[in-house]
């Protein structure tokens, strides 16, 4: 027979205090009396024995005694509640000190109180050096050293004489000992087959941008340059990098194996390829004049395969472009070094060491063996970008052409009230405002394949481009639309941010990007150069009023015409009386700190990936 199961047991909860086993108590253990049980048997001792005499007096005693003790417990319990009463007290009386505090604070000063929280939380951040720097605490304090030196007539300049330059250029400059303003390539001691090359592109003077920064970069300087979309950044930061590298092939060849002297790092792999044919050009024009070497640049980007490039890395390396995942594996592979690269360049900057994407740039930086000249430049550098980044470089000049964030003048600016449902109709009619080519932007990857789609078929030549085509459409996109083959381009983000299209005349905002830099990026594709062009913006109620407000204060600073839909949209902060100060995260000027969309999105990023997306996402 089977024996019947046996009763299940219920678990017991084990209280958390450990329980007194028998084998801890000693021999010498005497049981617990309490003192009244005490004091009764010391009583009953007392009166069992005696006279009646000495028997009253012991009672009497006694009593005495239980008052006292009565007394005395009545006192402790007073004073235990009172303590007890005093620290709830102080607590509730501190709390509501804070509320009435609080009640009594303007908006404003909550504000400061929530920017305040949000700065020393990105204070925390580690600064923009190596792991190895960061670890051994090795901080440079001098500036690189370089051999170039301003003419003596430039440099005999009172610092008077450089401020007048400056102020005529509209140039703002931070920093200790800052190198002189030089208005003319030829005495910035550009070698002249440059110089007649950029001649014969129509650039004869250098702007703003380049005439204050290149020469604190030829003097080594590290450097945070901000200037508007399309006023030649670029060449403000390959110049440098040409030089220094020219310099060393002349100094001694060199032989494979050897180099980079100098890295460019940029944000998406479009623009690592148009910053690498600007490279290839100068340098090729170098070398075509017989007088200078062959300098060797290497585009290091993902989506292609770097054996094409594999008769660069049979060969002395002096330059590479690169994007960060691509550059990263291939330094892990060690099929180039940093062990002799001194110059580190970041075209987009604030994108790059924006949050999420640190980690890849500190990882960069830890391939450096030594000193670097580091250069950051970008149209967009918010403040908190900008005091960030100064904090990690060594002595840094900070040339400043109009506010960072601000639109470029030369774009005029058209937004238009539209209706979703209009939106397709109405993008043809303002395809007819301008001759082509025209770009149009959303960033909406269907929405772009949708008016791709919707242009065929109403018979435009028309291109498309986002992070989610294979890098041959990516090209071939970009190519065709170069070339003039196709009048449109229909782009995602992707090609906002430094793509340089000749002539653009028009571009069309079709879906208002919720973070106003990007639209400063998209608008500033074109009036490139000194040409103006036009912008046209959609909006409707599905824009985010906090945007509109964006917007409407970018229209206002570029003198440009606010829309009656626009003037009558209301900003809090003034209503209550507040400054419009720009938001010191993305320089929007229609918000503040704490309500940033752009800091939302970077810590939603953050938490997603720590890893910059240089596959098929095409960059950011
Ligand atoms: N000194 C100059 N004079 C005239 N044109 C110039 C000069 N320097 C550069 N350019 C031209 O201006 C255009 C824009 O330059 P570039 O792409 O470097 O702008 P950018 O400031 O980097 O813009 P973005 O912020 O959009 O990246 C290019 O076609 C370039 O050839």
């Amino acid at each position: 027979m089977e024996e019947p199961p046996a009763p299940k047991r219920r678990r017991v909860q084990r209280s958390p205090t450990p329980e007194l086993k028998l084998d801890d108590v000693g021999d010498d253990y005497q049981p617990y009396i309490p003192v009244s049980q005490r004091r009764q048997a010391k009583l009953a001792k007392y009166t069992s024995w005696g006279t009646s005499t000495e028997k009253t007096a012991a009672q009497r005693a006694q009593q005495e005694q239980e008052q006292k003790d009565a007394g005395e417990e009545a006192a402790s319990i007073a004073e235990q509640k009172r303590r007890e009463r005093t620290l709830l007290m102080e607590a509730q009386e501190v709390h509501l000190k804070k509320e009435a505090e609080d009640a009594q604070k303007t908006a404003e000063e909550k504000e400061h109180d929530a920017d305040e929280v949000i700065f020393n939380a990105i204070k925390s951040h580690k600064a923009l050096a190596s792991g190895k720097e960061l670890a051994q605490g090795i901080q440079y304090t001098d500036s690189f050293k370089t051999s170039w030196r301003a003419p003596k007539f430039v440099r005999d300049r009172t610092p008077e004489e450089n401020e007048r330059i400056r102020e005529k250029h509209h140039i703002l400059v931070e920093g200790e000992n800052i190198p002189p303003p030089i208005e003319h390539f030829v005495d910035m001691k550009i070698p002249q087959p440059i110089i007649d090359f950029l001649k014969s592109n129509r650039i004869v003077s250098p702007t703003p941008i380049q005439l204050q920064g290149v020469p604190a970069a030829f003097s080594g300087r590290d450097l945070i340059g901000i200037a508007f979309t399309g006023s030649g950044k670029t060449l403000a930061f390959c110049l440098p990098l040409i030089m220094l590298a020219l310099e060393e092939e002349m100094k001694l060849p060199f032989v494979r194996g050897e180099g980079p002297v100098g890295v460019i790092l940029c944000p998406s792999r479009e623009l690592a390829n148009q910053t690498y044919e600007n490279v290839v050009a100068w340098t090729g024009a170098l070398e075509r004049s017989g007088k200078y070497p062959q300098l060797n640049t290497l585009l290091c980007i993902g989506g292609i395969s770097m054996n094409e490039q594999s008769h660069v890395l049979s060969k002395g390396l002096h330059i590479v472009v690169a994007t960060p995942g691509r550059l990263i594996d291939m330094l892990e592979r060690k099929r180039f070094t940093f062990n002799n690269c001194k110059y580190l360049c970041m075209d987009e900057a604030d994108r790059m060491i924006d949050l999420g994407f640190e980690d890849d740039v500190r990882n960069i930086m830890s391939f450096f063996s030594r000193q670097r000249q580091t250069l950051l430049f970008s149209a967009t550098m918010p403040r908190k970008i900008q005091d960030f980044a100064q904090a990690s470089l060594v002595k840094p000049v900070l040339v400043n052409v109009g506010r960072a964030g601000a639109a470029n003048l030369d774009v005029l600016q058209v937004v238009e009230y539209t209706k979703p449902e209009a939106k397709m109709v109405f993008l043809l009619e303002c395809l007819q405002k301008t001759p082509p080519p025209v770009i149009v932007f959303s960033d909406i990857k269907n929405e772009v394949d949708d008016i791709q789609e919707y242009l065929l078929l109403k018979g435009v030549e028309a291109v498309a481009i986002h992070g989610s085509k294979s890098q041959e459409e990516r090209q071939y996109a970009i190519k065709s639309f170069k070339s003039g083959a196709k009048d449109v381009m229909v782009a995602s983000g992707v090609a906002s941010k430094g793509l340089d299209f000749n002539e653009i005349q028009h571009v069309i905002i079709f879906s208002m990007p919720k973070e106003i830099e990007d639209y400063v990026h998209q608008i500033g594709r074109t009036g490139r150069s000194g040409k103006t062009g036009i912008a046209t913006t959609f909006v409707n109620t599905n824009t985010p009023e906090q945007t509109l407000l964006d917007l409407k204060y970018l229209l206002i600073e570029a003198k440009q015409k606010v829309p009656p839909f626009l003037q009558s949209l209301e900003d809090p902060r003034a209503a209550q009386g507040r400054g419009t100060t720009g938001c010191s995260v993305c320089g929007g000027l229609g918000h503040s700190i704490s309500n940033c969309p752009k800091l939302e999105e970077s810590q939603r990023r953050q938490m997603a990936s720590h890893k910059i997306d240089d596959g098929g996402g095409g960059g950011y």
